[in-house]
């Protein structure tokens, strides 16, 4: 059986505004994250994650900033399409372990929500599903509060004969 380890990382900066799209929830905050997208830096980080242990490239190249199908869009609608892909490609999603880094806004209580939203669109159990947040001691820019950022790392098991494949 063959297994690929993913890895994913993200960065949103701050703008003027009343809420954070974090892991498909909107929560209300006193800014609102810089992108072409809803910003969503969770579904983003999880989304490379996926497309890189399929060695698909980043979520940037199937859905360039630069286009504007993609200006405004539900993060979530993004990672289902993503799944789609690691799908054709001949992976099953294992699990799933994220990360938030942010100094604010608290994450805890959303949590469960993320993970409701994760697992249902990567269409597997919420057991194999790990989202958790970290401030960063109020160091650097997650610390100064300008942003947040988010990692995350999947592991995808090849379905079918795999035929020596990697
Ligand atoms: N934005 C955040 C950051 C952290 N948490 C929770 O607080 C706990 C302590 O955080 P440390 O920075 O001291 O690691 C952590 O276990 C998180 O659950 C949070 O909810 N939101
Ligand atoms: C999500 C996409 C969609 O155009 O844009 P952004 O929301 O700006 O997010 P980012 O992580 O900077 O780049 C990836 C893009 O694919």
């Amino acid at each position: 059986m063959t297994w690929r380890i993913g890895h994913g990382f993200d960065v949103h900066r701050f703008q003027a505004g009343d809420h954070l799209m974090i892991g498909g929830v909107r929560i209300p905050f006193h800014y609102a994250f810089e992108a072409h997208s809803d910003g969503d830096v969770l579904l983003h980080a999880i989304g490379d994650a996926l497309l890189g242990g399929c060695a698909l490239g980043d979520i940037g190249r199937h859905f360039p900033d630069t286009d504007p199908a993609w200006s405004g869009v539900d993060s979530r609608d993004l990672l289902r399409r993503i799944v789609v892909l690691v799908e054709q490609a001949g992976y099953r999603v294992g699990n799933l372990d994220a990360t938030l880094i942010a100094q604010a806004p608290r994450m805890a209580s959303h949590v469960p929500a993320m993970i409701d939203h994760i697992a249902a669109d990567l269409a597997i159990p919420r057991v194999a599903v790990n989202v958790k947040a970290t401030t960063s001691e109020r160091l650097g820019f997650t610390g100064r509060g300008e942003g947040i950022a988010a990692e995350a790392v999947v592991l995808l098991q090849r379905l079918g004969h795999d035929g020596g494949r990697p």
